[in-house]
């Protein structure tokens, strides 16, 4: 239930004024409502003193089982507005998208009464998408949920993209993405994603990551401190810290 108890942080590897704080739970049960009950903290101290809360939220294969946890919090959710990280160009309605994992997992129980921004729209091209995305990005954010690939991408922002000088240096909350030529783009080369900037926005960040070979790539990662070679250095730019849930 939502009052499981506070994992403690935990990681030898991380030294003492690290950017990230090291959450290790010791199975996907403490992991899952773990990860929601600090989500659902961050959104319930912002209901507390603004009159509305904004949740930024990843797809990928990880996050599912938080969101149907995080989606039973006792919260005023009508007072939520929930948003993507990035988005594969793929329609809200196509399976394979971010929007449909959060519309499935998230949107439900008491989390039903949340609104939500898509990335993508029926009829609408790549430019407008963006555009859009941008008129809405510019204001604060309770949390950012943030996913990483065992490449070291975090949303869509993959190591060795053509553009990504470009991406790491623009102003704009939100841009399109090419990431033709890197496998863990997979099929969905063209995507949309926050920025650094973009995320800026957000008052805390998590990484919800699972598996052995996941914590050896956020290690190897860390131990490099080459964000082009490593985009999820990228998370931990600027003075919020980096809160990673980890489970076997
Ligand atoms: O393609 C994406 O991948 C990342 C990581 O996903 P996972 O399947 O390894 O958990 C995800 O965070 C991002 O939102 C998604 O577009």
């Amino acid at each position: 239930m939502l009052d499981d108890p506070t994992p403690v942080p935990h990681d030898p590897a991380q030294p003492a004024a690290a950017p990230y704080r090291w959450h290790e739970h010791r199975n996907a049960d403490a992991w899952t409502w773990a990860s929601a009950v600090a989500i659902a903290a961050e959104l319930r101290r912002d209901l507390a003193r603004r009159p509305r809360a904004r949740l930024l939220l990843s797809g990928g294969t990880t996050p599912a089982p938080v969101y149907r946890a995080l989606a039973r919090a006792p919260l005023d959710w009508a007072r939520v507005d929930v948003a993507l990280v990035d988005e594969r160009w793929l329609q809200p309605s196509d399976p394979d998208s971010n929007a449909w994992l959060v519309r499935s997992n998230l949107l439900r129980d008491n989390a039903a009464m949340s609104r939500f921004e898509s990335l993508t729209r029926p009829g609408h091209g790549m430019e407008e998408a963006v555009a859009f995305a941008n008129a809405h990005a510019r204001q604060h954010a309770s949390a950012a949920v943030l996913g990483m690939g065992e490449d070291g991408h975090t949303a869509s922002l993959f190591p060795g993209m053509a553009a990504l000088d470009r991406v790491l240096a623009s102003r704009q909350p939100y841009v399109a993405i090419d990431a033709g030529g890197s496998p863990g783009a997979r099929q969905w080369s063209k995507r949309i994603s926050l920025t650094p900037a973009g995320l800026a926005f957000a008052q805390s960040r998590f990484l919800l990551i699972q598996g052995k070979a996941k914590r050896d790539v956020f290690r190897q990662a860390m131990a490099d401190g080459d964000a082009k070679r490593w985009p999820v250095l990228l998370a931990m730019q600027g003075e919020v810290p980096l809160d990673v849930h980890w489970c076997p």
